[in-house]
C-alpha cells in the first residue's frame, strides 16, 4: 500500500510538485506520467526516503517514510531511473549482499533463478563495472525483486532494455501486483503504460492534470477508447496537455490589462 497525501516540494521558490495525494492499494499497477519535469521522479524521490516533503506525507505499507525509515524501507523494492551498482563486485556478489541483508530464504537458488530469466548466467561472476547499461537495469530489476517486496517502486524501467527483456519487465510488474503485491512506476511509455497500469496520475509543472482509470480519463477527456495498441492513453495525454495550455492563456489574457 502506498499513500500519498497533499505531498508538496518546493527547491527555494520552484514548487516541483504541489498537493499531490493519491493512493495505491495492494493488485495494483499505478503509473505516474508526466512531461519532462513534470515532478515525477521527485515524488518518487519523496517516497524511497531521498528527497524530504516539504509539506504533506509519503506513507508505504502504513509507514511515514520520513518518520519510520527503517520500516517503511523495509517494505519495498526501489529500482531508480539510474541504477547505483557496487562495480567492484560481480553480479552474485551484489545479489548475495541483497538477499543477505532482506534475509531471503533458498536464496541461492533464487539468484541462480533470476539469472538464468535475464540471460545473466554466463555474466553471473563477472565485475558490474564492465557490464552494458541494459545489463546493469537487469541486475537493480533483479536486486529490487529478489526479496519479494509487498511494494515495488520503478523509475523508468524499460530505458536501455532490449524489447525481450523489455516485455519480460512489463509481465513482471503486472505478475507482481496480481500476486497482491503493490507497484508505483513512472513511464514515459504510453503504450507500456497502457498496458500494465490499473490507474494512472498525469502530472504537469507539478500540477495534477488528471487521474483514474482509462475509463475513467476518457470519461474525463471526452477521448475515444481504442485504435492501436498505446494509441487511447496518448489521446488523453494530449486532450489533458492541450486543456492545460488552454487554461493557462485564459488566466493570461484575465491577468493582462
Ligand atoms: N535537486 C533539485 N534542485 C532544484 N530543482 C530540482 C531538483 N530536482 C528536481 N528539480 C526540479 O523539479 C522539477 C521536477 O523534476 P523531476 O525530476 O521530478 O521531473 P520528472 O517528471 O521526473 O522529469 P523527466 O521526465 O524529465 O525525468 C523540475 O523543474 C526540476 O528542475
Amino acid at each position: 500500500m502506498i499513500e500519498v497525501s497533499r505531498y508538496t516540494k518546493r527547491y527555494g521558490r520552484h514548487e516541483a510538485v504541489s498537493n499531490l495525494s493519491f493512493s495505491v492499494p495492494p493488485g495494483m499497477v499505478f503509473g505516474l506520467l508526466g512531461s519532462n519535469g513534470a515532478g515525477k521522479t521527485t515524488t518518487i524521490r519523496a517516497l524511497v526516503g531521498l528527497t524530504r516533503p516539504t509539506e504533506g506525507t509519503v506513507r508505504v505499507q502504513g509507514h511515514d517514510v520520513w518518520r519510520e525509515p527503517v520500516k517503511a524501507k523495509a517494505a519495498f523494492g526501489y529500482i531508480p531511473d539510474r541504477p547505483y551498482l557496487y562495480g567492484k563486485l560481480t553480479a552474485r556478489e551484489l545479489l548475495r549482499f541483497v538477499a543477505q541483508l532482506y534475509r531471503v530464504p533458498g536464496a541461492e537458488a533464487e539468484i541462480d533463478r533470476w539469472l538464468s530469466f535475464f540471460r545473466l548466467t554466463d555474466f553471473g561472476n563477472e565485475l558490474l563495472e564492465t557490464y552494458s547499461h541494459g545489463m546493469r537495469q537487469k541486475v537493480a530489476i533483479v536486486a529490487a525483486l529478489l526479496p519479494d517486496p509487498p511494494v515495488l517502486i520503478v523509475d523508468e524501467p524499460m530505458v536501455g532494455l532490449d524489447p525481450h527483456a523489455a516485455r519480460q519487465v512489463r509481465e513482471l510488474l503486472r505478475g507482481h501486483a496480481d500476486r497482491g503485491r503493490t507497484v508505483l512506476l513512472t513511464t514515459h511509455s504510453l503504450p507500456v503504460a497502457e498496458a500494465v497500469c490499473d490507474r494512472l496520475v498525469v502530472l504537469d509543472r507539478g500540477r495534477v492534470l488528471g487521474q483514474g482509470t482509462m475509463d475513467e480519463l476518457h470519461a474525463h477527456t471526452g477521448t475515444e477508447a481504442g485504435g492501436v495498441h498505446g494509441d487511447s492513453l496518448e489521446r488523453i495525454f494530449f486532450r489533458l496537455i492541450e486543456e492545460e495550455q488552454a487554461e493557462e492563456a485564459r488566466r493570461a489574457e484575465t491577468v493582462s490589462p
